[in-house]
């Protein structure tokens, strides 16, 4: 940036740093909120295990000590509450809303946690369904918190450039399965956060294997893992194969996913603990 810049760009170079450097349109969180570090989670498409991730990774930070937080962004299928078996309904006062806790103590906020028929279907325009998200920030009294995972859902929509552009997020995990790998849809979602300035953090390959319980043998089921080589690829600095497991979808079926102790994403979580 040359030292008579005005900030008027028309008259200046393109490689200008002032005029490469998106323009911040980052909402102030609520007063009392004080988030450390915002994760986002993200997948291609919908189904890949991503609300389980966020799960996991939540429990697994928890479990370390840190206090911990899932701000379920995918308004229109919500899935954290139910995972965490969470009934109770989120309540506020003339400061604004509270999250409602887990068993554990991690803190959610969702839809699911605030609208009293929790089978009817949100049937909201893109926009408002993104302002709703963007609330989740702004007026949720949040308190302390060490590590937020924002839950987002599939794709590259309104609610992902929506979360990218208000909050500040530290960085992203893409959840992918091993046929999604190899598509296109993937290669978007990373594109998308190159273009939107925030790091991809880990490529989390889920359903990557099946191991027998009697031989343990690993068997791929749905076709040879290209986690490594992808995160080669796009340089992302970690990534993590977990297996198709039964006891997923029971923990998850029976809201009581605080109590799966196998602890598959433990590596990482203790990358992330060194990256933050
Ligand atoms: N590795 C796995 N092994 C067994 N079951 C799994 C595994 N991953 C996910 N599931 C099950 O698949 C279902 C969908 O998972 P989840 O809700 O996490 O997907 P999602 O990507 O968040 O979906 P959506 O995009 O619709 O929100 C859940 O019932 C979950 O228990």
């Amino acid at each position: 940036m040359s030292e008579e810049c005005n900030h008027e760009c028309s008259s200046c170079g393109s490689s200008c740093d002032s005029r490469t450097k998106p323009e911040s349109m980052q909402v102030a969180p609520h007063m009392g909120t004080h988030v450390k570090h915002v994760i986002g989670i993200v997948s291609g498409k919908g189904g890949v295990g991503k609300s389980l991730v966020t799960s996991l990774l939540a429990v697994q930070m928890q479990r370390k000590g840190y206090k911990t937080a899932i701000l379920d962004a995918d308004i229109t299928g919500p899935s954290i509450p139910k995972i965490f078996g969470m009934t109770e309904k989120a309540t506020g006062d003339e400061h604004g809303i509270f999250p409602v806790n887990t068993k554990k103590g991690i803190e959610v906020m969702s839809i699911n946690l605030l609208l009293e028929d929790t089978s009817s279907p949100v049937v909201w325009r893109g926009p408002v369904i993104a302002g709703a998200v963007k609330q989740f920030w702004t007026d949720i009294v949040w308190g302390d918190i060490d590590y937020m995972f924002v839950d987002m859902p599939p794709g590259t929509g309104d609610v992902p450039l929506t979360v990218f552009q208000s909050l500040p997020v530290d960085g992203i995990f893409v959840v992918t399965s091993p046929q999604e790998l190899v598509s296109m849809i993937v290669e978007k979602a990373l594109k998308m956060s190159e273009m939107m300035h925030i790091p991809v953090l880990g490529l989390i390959e889920n359903m990557s294997y099946f191991e027998c319980p009697d031989c343990h043998e690993q068997h791929e089921i749905f076709g040879a893992s290209h986690v490594a080589e992808t995160a080669e690829k796009y340089q992302i600095p970690h990534s993590m194969k977990l297996p198709i497991d039964p006891e997923f979808a029971a923990h998850c079926d029976a809201g009581d996913i605080e109590s799966f102790n196998k602890n598959y994403l433990e590596e990482t979580a203790a990358y992330l603990e060194s990256v933050f």
